[in-house]
């Protein structure tokens, strides 16, 4: 296959990538990240978490088992971009519905391949995720970097990617009401609690404590969702709020809410943690589960000693904070995704972690 170059990637600090536009063609900006998962980018490309980001893909060929119509994390696609060493077009898959590329072209979003993903993976964990920007490659490099450094990352994306009204989804059991906040909920946290027997309502983000209350839920769900915990302080108060009325499970983004509800501070890595076998060490099991991550944020170890949090999980790659309870409130968060799909799902268990709290304060109630 002979590829012309027609796009090309400019990142903050100054390098060019050059490479062959696929999906949306328009010039876009937006942070860049990379995932290192060899499978998943059908959930990725529609996991609300990235939002206004673009993914560089580091598994080299994408496109190859196409989009089934079952796998999407989100109604709307919300991610900006995909960078990818080869795009297939003709994917091979029973449950292939269209090719990944009209999907892109549907939610209007970048594609860029022929690019040199190991060589842009370790430029990105040398110098960090920065802005960047994918444009023709007949563009003055000079003038779309001025466009690039004018660039400001939004930070609104909690509020466009949330439920606008509240939604039920009913299990075949109903043993427990979950109240989900909706911060850019993945589908497949839903289908998990509903599989095990709990009804969700899922609530717009900014849904205030009384409201929440007022459903006289069994416990209280913090979704995941893009951008940095700090720019939602609404849910951080909310969640205050709750603190010892109901149990509550934080993933990613709900952890990090809770973690700063309870006092505790969070941080930027470097590049974040985006792939789907990240160590974790269960410190109350001394078990290693295989994980699916994706954050650029952490909690800082250190700030949770003066908090009633413990840290439950730990990061075995760079020591960082993975999961935090406080036992005496019943409410626990874990910055992976337990989740996950396509997997892996050792960490499923924490479902039923949730479902142990909701039942003892059922009991005690
Ligand atoms: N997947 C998530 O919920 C991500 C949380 C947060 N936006 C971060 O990047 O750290």
């Amino acid at each position: 296959m002979i590829c012309k170059y027609d796009k090309k990637l400019i990142l903050e600090d100054g390098s060019v990538y050059c490479g062959t536009g696929f999906g949306c063609e328009k010039e876009q900006a937006f942070e860049i990240v990379f995932n290192t998962s060899p499978v998943g980018y059908q959930e990725i490309l529609s996991d609300p978490s990235y939002t206004d980001q673009g993914v560089v893909m580091a598994y080299p060929l994408i496109g190859n088992y196409g989009i089934a119509a079952d796998d999407f994390e989100s109604r709307t696609p919300t991610m900006s971009a995909m960078i990818v060493r080869e795009y297939c077009p003709e994917p091979s898959n029973w449950r292939s519905v269209m090719q990944l590329e009209e999907v892109m072209k549907q939610y209007g979003i970048v594609g860029l391949s022929g690019i040199d993903t190991r060589k842009l993976v370790r430029h990105i964990r040398d110098y960090g995720s920065c802005r960047a920007m994918i444009t023709d490659i007949s563009s003055d490099t000079a003038e779309a970097a001025m466009r690039l450094k004018a660039y400001q990352m939004p930070t609104d994306a909690v509020s466009r990617v949330s439920r606008k009204k509240a939604e039920c989804y009913k299990s075949e059991a109903g043993n427990f009401h979950v109240a989900a906040i909706d911060c850019g909920m993945k589908e497949n946290i839903i289908r998990s609690l509903v599989r095990r027997g709990c009804d969700v309502t899922v609530l717009p983000w900014n849904t205030p404590a009384r409201d929440i209350l007022a459903l006289n839920p069994d416990g209280v769900f913090l979704s995941n969702g893009p951008g940095d915990p700090e720019d939602v302080p609404e849910v951080i108060n909310t969640v205050k709020e709750l603190h010892g009325r109901l149990p509550i499970f934080g993933i990613c983004l709900g952890h990090q809410i809770l973690s700063l509800s309870y006092g505790a501070k969070t941080y930027k890595l470097k590049f974040g943690h985006r792939g789907g076998n990240h160590p974790i060490k269960n410190l109350s099991t001394d078990k290693i589960e295989i994980t699916a991550q994706n954050h650029s944020y952490a909690v800082n170890l250190n700030s949770l000693q003066n908090t009633p949090l413990t840290a439950t999980h730990i990061n075995l790659l760079d020591n960082t904070v993975e999961g935090v309870e406080c036992l005496k409130d019943r409410a626990f968060g874990v910055q992976y995704h337990p989740e996950s799909a396509p997997g892996p799902q050792d960490s499923g268990y924490l479902f039923e972690r949730f479902i142990t709290l909701m039942e003892e304060a059922k009991h005690h109630a």
